[in-house]
């Protein structure tokens, strides 16, 4: 069955708008690990707008299944992540304007920013994955820096309406077979609900999701745990396997 990482981001949003100790997102990735989440995600902006250096470390030690720091391939972060070796680093584009994470990342252009920091973090033993468009150009590009993982931008698919919907799914699907074929192993996220989701988890290239918003979202009603529980049945249920 496709497996669930939990972002917890969104819980620290919350906190950081108080500038106060709570909610806090490491007590909220152990109720999602007890919900049955299989990873905890967690995204340390250049200019800690969530996530803070104190959520990574304490989740560093508390986290049972797997820790996925996204991060820009920023000096600075790429220090903090050679020191605390997550276990896994998926790197993403980092606008300082921006809502939430526009884009996939461009390895095109970024080739040897990209390479090197997947190579700086793989000798260290941690797991790499590129975020990134569903794009066949950038994912053979992607392919010779050396990162194993791609978690594909589900971004455009679940913002579009009516036949634009299915056109973004294809999309999907396709750089999934792509991604899948050149040896990835080949997540998805972004803009995730307990909606859109139905069709994704039909893809069966796909390892894992990542779902933060939606799943924060509901859990202001009926509980972190109740929350994931609630996602993972429903990618049991529509999955091509569970
Ligand atoms: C890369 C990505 O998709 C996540 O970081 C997610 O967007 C978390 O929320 P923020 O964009 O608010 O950091
Ligand atoms: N990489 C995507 C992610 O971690 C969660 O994104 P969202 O569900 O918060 O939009």
């Amino acid at each position: 069955m496709i497996k669930l990482g939990v972002n917890v981001d969104h819980v620290a949003t919350v906190r950081q708008a108080r500038l106060s100790i709570e909610p806090d997102p490491v007590r909220a990735a152990v109720l999602a690990e007890l919900g049955g989440a299989d990873g905890i995600t967690i995204h340390l902006r250049e200019d800690r707008r969530h996530i803070q250096d104190r959520d990574l470390y304490l989740l560093r030690d508390i986290v049972k299944t797997r820790l996925n720091l996204e991060m820009a391939c920023n000096e600075e972060i790429i220090d903090i992540a050679l020191k605390v070796k997550p276990d896994m680093c998926t790197l993403v584009p980092e606008k300082r304007e921006e809502l939430t994470t526009e884009g996939g990342l461009d390895v095109i252009s970024n080739f040897e920013l990209v390479k090197d920091t997947v190579s700086k973090l793989r000798d260290e033993g941690i797991e790499v994955s590129i975020f990134i468009d569903p794009d066949e150009a950038q994912l053979e590009k992607a392919i010779y820096t050396g990162a194993r993982f791609v978690e594909l931008h589900t971004g455009a698919y679940a913002d579009a309406k009516s036949e634009n919907r299915l056109k973004e799914l294809k999309r999907l699907k396709l750089a999934a077979k792509v991604a899948k074929n050149l040896g990835f192993i080949v997540n998805a996220g972004h803009g995730l609900d307990y909606y859109n989701v139905i069709d994704i988890v039909k893809i069966k290239e796909l390892y894992e999701l990542n779902i933060g918003h939606s799943i924060i979202a509901r859990s202001i009603y009926v509980g972190i745990k109740e929350a994931v529980k609630e996602m993972k049945d429903l990618i049991c249920k529509h999955s091509l396997e569970c």
